[in-house]
């Protein structure tokens, strides 16, 4: 069995690689990164290694590489697949499309199997989205075709992997926690079962838990800290106060999905106590930039800030630390990051009004507005 996976970084070595070299699939990554690629194809093989204190490692093997940015590669791989995943990025998919595209027209022509193809990003449907964009560039007549056999089931990653700094520029180190949770009602019927995937019928539930909770309360905490001065998230939830934000943030959001889905609100607590855990891991360095990037995909309406708060607020349920946390994004000035940049540029030509309402889209008059402007200017006064 072969599994071409988009993008070799992070989460592709550190989970979904992982997880399919150890079902059996031998992995080729698609990657545009030349270095990465040519270290896969020589080597064939890396190391996840566990951040906890016995720091366990596995030796992956069976793997390879092609680079993305040979089309004729990519859609030669996809035509051979059994398998396509992606964890490239959900603004990122866009530009895979075509590639897969070509490849989904070659199985076509060759009668190829069904195929489902997964993208692991941090996005509600994002197998959704890349469908979309993979159908832009087909015919009519071929997407009735594709339709027969090929799926795009949605899924929920969740695994924590930092930026890394190793010897080995193939090393990638992990939380030890996992969940990869796949739609299975978008399944094609009579799909092989790969072990260490939770199928589920309806995932709604299970990625807003997870996009709400452990997203949200991360860029919190990443937003939070970096208005404090803090470089990583251990040192911004070593601070009392921060992590005490970031508890009120999950307690809202859990708040919202207690009340929307009927989850026990006990349990509820517990998987908030288990992600605070998770983010203060003593045996990860968690950079806040990486946490906190791309603030104008994070405070897009569909995203981790503001649907969660738009929800609740329209269910009557209090939001005030929710738009903290995205005031605190406004002020997220990381250099290095481009989109930062741009709302900072906003934020000076613009003004905080317009920028809340350009990026947010939560209208002047909405009350959320106010509460996000009102936690800007005093946050802009005392961190
Ligand atoms: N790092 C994490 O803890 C988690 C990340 N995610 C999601 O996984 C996705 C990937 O995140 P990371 O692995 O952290 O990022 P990353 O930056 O480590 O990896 C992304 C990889 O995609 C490659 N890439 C970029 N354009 C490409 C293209 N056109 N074709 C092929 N490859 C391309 C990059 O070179 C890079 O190696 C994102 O959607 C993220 O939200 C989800 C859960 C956890
Ligand atoms: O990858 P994104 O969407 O930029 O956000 C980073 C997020 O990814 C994760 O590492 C895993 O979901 C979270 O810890 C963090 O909130």
């Amino acid at each position: 069995m072969r599994a071409v996976h988009f993008g070799a970084g992070n989460i592709g070595r550190g989970f979904i690689g992982l997880i399919l070299s150890r079902a059996g699939y031998e992995v080729c990554f698609s990657d545009v990164n030349d270095r990465l690629v040519e270290l896969l194809q020589e080597k064939k093989a890396y190391t996840v290694r566990l951040a906890n204190e016995a720091q366990e490692t596995f030796h992956v093997t069976n793997v390879t590489a092609i680079n993305g940015k040979n089309p004729e590669d990519v859609a030669e791989a996809v035509a051979g697949a059994d398998l396509v995943t992606t964890a490239v990025g959900v603004n990122i998919l866009q530009h895979i499309a075509a590639g897969i595209a070509k490849g989904l027209e070659k199985r076509v022509a060759r009668g190829a199997a069904p195929l489902h193809i997964i993208a692991c990003e941090n996005a509600i449907g994002g197998s959704t989205q890349l469908k979309a964009h993979v159908y832009s560039h087909l015919s009519e007549d071929m997407k009735e075709k594709v339709k027969a056999s090929v799926a795009f089931p949605d899924a929920a990653v969740d695994r924590i992997v930092p930026i890394q700094h190793n010897e080995d520029p193939l090393e990638v180190q992990v939380e030890p926690f996992y969940e990869w949770v796949v739609d299975e009602s978008q399944m094609l019927e009579g799909f092989h079962r790969i072990e260490g995937i939770h199928y589920v019928e309806a995932l709604e539930p299970y990625i807003e838990r997870k996009l709400f909770t452990v997203n949200t309360g991360h860029c919190a905490a990443a937003y939070l800290g970096h208005v404090r001065g803090f470089a990583t998230i251990q040192q911004a939830m070593a601070d009392g106060n921060v992590a005490e934000q970031v508890r009120h943030v999950m307690e809202e959001t859990g708040a919202l999905l207690v009340r929307k889905y009927g989850f026990d609100a006990a349990e509820h607590g517990t998987y908030i106590q288990k992600i605070i855990q998770r983010f203060m891991n003593p045996y990860l360095i968690d950079e806040v930039a990486r946490v906190g990037r791309s603030p104008i995909r994070k405070l897009s309406s569909n995203d981790r800030l503001v649907r969660p708060a738009l929800q609740a607020y329209e269910r009557g349920i209090p939001v005030v630390y929710l738009p903290k946390a995205m005031a605190a994004a406004f002020l997220f000035d990381d250099k290095a990051d481009e989109e930062a940049l741009q709302i900072q540029e906003d934020v000076h030509q613009l003004g905080i009004d317009r920028t809340i309402t350009k990026y947010t889209s939560i209208d002047a008059n909405h009350p959320l507005h106010a509460e996000i402007k009102n936690h800007f200017e005093r946050l802009t006064i005392q961190p």
